[in-house]
């Protein structure tokens, strides 16, 4: 595809959601639940964060697409997430999964391995994630968890690539990994996007309001240009926060800011490069 058609789509998805207030439904973790809620409203959509799996189901079936990040798993999890990717996936509902974490104990494990059938239509995570996700799914380009450290990545985006590509080639998809330049994939075309601050990774949640915002996007377009335009108003609101920002915590307020200011012909401007697998 021509970089001017990404550009017309991702714009088009800005206007939409905008002018429709599309819901997207989360079960996310505890410690970025409201960052990941206000970033889904900045942008337009409309946010509803839940624990319990008939909730979930009920989100996963009203809402035009569902977020499941298993940052800060509890028991009860152990029902509610394969119920809302189940219900989700049969319903032929767009659904993002952050993987966070991936590697610490044998429910988040478990979980992870039982989402391979119900092929999440966005996989958003770190490198260190997304390279673990394919080994733990025997897909090409995947290793062990050994350089997952808890939630950041120790891998750089690049390394990533061919995890990257295999699991969207498995789930049909579109697979996102974030870092300092972000690559997503449908496991045809790679795009590769710049942006966003160093503050990033000074503040915790980044990453799951990213995947919490794609899921709006999710709504409204194909989960590729979904993922594209999850990332560029990331990393556009992120390069616009930092100019006035004075360390993490103003950052946070910033961004929020701009992630509501930003517009369709704005979002245009974001750099990004295609490559064709
Ligand atoms: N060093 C950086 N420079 C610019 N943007 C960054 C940097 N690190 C992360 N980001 C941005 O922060 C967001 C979250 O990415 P990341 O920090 O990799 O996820 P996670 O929080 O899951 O580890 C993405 O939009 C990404 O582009
Ligand atoms: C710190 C932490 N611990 C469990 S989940 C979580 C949040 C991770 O958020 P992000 O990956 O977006 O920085
Ligand atoms: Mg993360």
């Amino acid at each position: 595809m021509l970089k001017t058609q990404f550009q017309e789509q991702v714009a088009e998805v800005i206007k939409a959601v905008k002018s429709t207030n599309p819901m997207a439904g989360s079960i996310t973790n505890s410690v970025t639940i409201n960052l990941v809620a206000n970033a889904q409203l900045a942008v337009g959509g409309s946010a509803a964060m839940v624990h319990l799996p008939d909730e979930g189901e009920f989100l996963a079936m009203a809402g035009g697409a569902t977020y499941i990040n298993c940052g800060t798993l509890l028991p009860i999890y152990e029902a509610t997430l394969p119920t809302v990717a189940k219900t989700s996936h049969d319903a032929g509902k767009p659904w993002v999964l952050d993987p966070v974490a991936i590697g610490i104990g044998t429910l988040r494990t478990r979980l992870l391995l039982q989402f391979k059938e119900y092929k999440p239509s966005i996989i958003r995570g770190n490198a260190s994630e997304i390279i673990a996700l394919a080994g733990l799914w025997q897909l090409e380009g995947g290793t062990g968890t050994s350089n997952v450290r808890g939630v950041d990545s120790t891998d750089a985006v690049l390394t990533a690539k061919d995890a990257a590509i295999s699991l969207a080639q498995w789930t049909g998809g579109a697979v996102a990994v974030s870092g300092k330049v972000d690559l997503v994939t449908d496991g045809k075309t790679v795009i590769h996007a710049k942006g966003g601050s160093h503050f990033m990774e000074k503040i915790t949640g980044a990453g799951c309001a990213l995947g919490g915002v794609m899921a709006v996007y999710a709504t409204s377009t194909t989960p590729f240009v979904a993922a594209i335009t999850g990332t560029f108003a990331f990393n556009l609101a992120g390069r616009a926060a930092e100019q006035n920002a004075e360390g993490p915590a103003s950052f946070q307020v910033h961004f929020l800011d701009e992630l509501y200011k930003l517009t369709a012909s704005e979002i245009i401007d974001a750099p990004f490069e295609i490559e064709e697998v």
